[in-house]
């Protein structure tokens, strides 16, 4: 028989896993009426041990009481806007800016192609693989620290499913509210007389800037990570592909649509079956974002003031409204 301690190890290490296997690789192996046992069981026994609670264990995610404000939070690295492209032509004229600037013109360029999730931009800190802090874009070099709510999120694990975590890893993402979630969200809101939030990227925000923790989780919103920002104490792949395979790899979740593609032919191709899947995806994008693959190559084109020369934001038409 295992001592109170192997036991609580055992339910958090199996709670933590099939969280992984439902949020991250979207493959359940048990119901859900099974994980919630084991989370009760779990509950129960920190309730009869207090001192063996730890901040990561998966039963803490929601604080205990409001806050009377944010802290504000400095981004050790700016966390840039996009360049926007509003046709083919312009995005033509990106990659043209892009190839006259290399030094060295690889034979294709290869772009990571990403669907541009339309919600909060956030950053959030492992320390150790534990999550330590999370605050929200702000004006690019101040955020507001919305730590507390970022925890109640169900799909941003507590801890980084890894026996040798980083010591310091940034994961910088979207946070967004599913359709599903919205329309039941205003529906409720509509009911008890409250007001509704008009679509679901103000939806998201109007949550995360909740001061109490417990309204935050109960909002259904979702994570999905598109980069790294500070790494330390571990060497991290060559390219973007790469890298938010590996941030799968240790337990965060990435948008199922990114993909690469050779050459600005593909990636065209990528924006329009895009925007056909659009309708169908369950949450609103406004369009793609499309990023060289290669960090060396992102090293060399840089910046420009505001926005990376790497990367831009290719956007969808502006959508009726009425039409949701
Ligand atoms: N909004 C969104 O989905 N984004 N935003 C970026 C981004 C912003 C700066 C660098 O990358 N990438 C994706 N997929």
């Amino acid at each position: 028989i295992m001592d109170i301690n192997q036991q609580i190890k055992q339910l958090r290490d199996t709670l933590r896993y099939h969280e992984y296997q439902y949020h991250v690789l979207d493959d359940p192996k048990i119901p859900d009426a099974e994980y919630d046992r084991l989370f009760h069981q779990l509950k129960a026994l920190e309730q009869q041990h207090p001192e063996l609670i730890t901040a990561d264990s998966p039963t803490q995610r929601v604080g205990a009481k409001p806050l009377a404000g944010f802290a504000q939070i400095t981004h050790e690295l700016p966390m840039l806007s996009l360049d926007n492209a509003f046709s083919d032509e312009e995005f033509n004229a990106f990659v043209k800016r892009i190839q006259d600037r290399l030094i060295v013109l690889p034979q294709p360029l290869t772009f990571c192609c990403e669907p541009k999730l339309d919600g909060l931009a956030v950053s959030i800190f492992y320390v150790n693989g534990v999550l330590t802090q999370a605050a929200t874009r702000g004006d690019g070099t101040t955020g507001e620290d919305i730590t507390l709510n970022i925890r109640t999120i169900r799909n941003i694990p507590l801890q980084l499913l890894t026996d040798n975590p980083p010591a310091r890893l940034e994961v910088r993402g979207e946070v967004f509210m599913p359709h599903e979630g919205f329309n039941r969200l205003n529906e409720r809101a509509l009911e008890h007389g409250e007001k509704t939030f008009a679509n679901p990227r103000n939806a998201a925000a109007g949550s995360l800037r909740q001061l109490d923790p417990k309204i935050t989780s109960r909002r259904p919103l979702v994570f999905n990570a598109y980069s790294v920002g500070i790494a330390e104490g571990v060497e991290l792949p060559a390219t973007h592909y790469e890298r938010l395979q590996w941030l799968k790899s240790v337990g965060i979740p990435v948008n199922s649509e990114v993909q690469l593609c050779d050459g600005s032919e593909k990636v065209l191709e990528f924006y329009r079956s895009m925007q056909q899947k659009r309708p169908t995806l369950g949450y609103d994008i406004d369009g793609t974002v499309l990023k060289i693959n290669d960090i060396g190559l992102q090293r060399e084109l840089g910046f420009i003031s505001k926005a990376p020369r790497w990367a831009i934001a290719y956007k969808f038409p502006a959508q009726e409204e009425l039409t949701r």
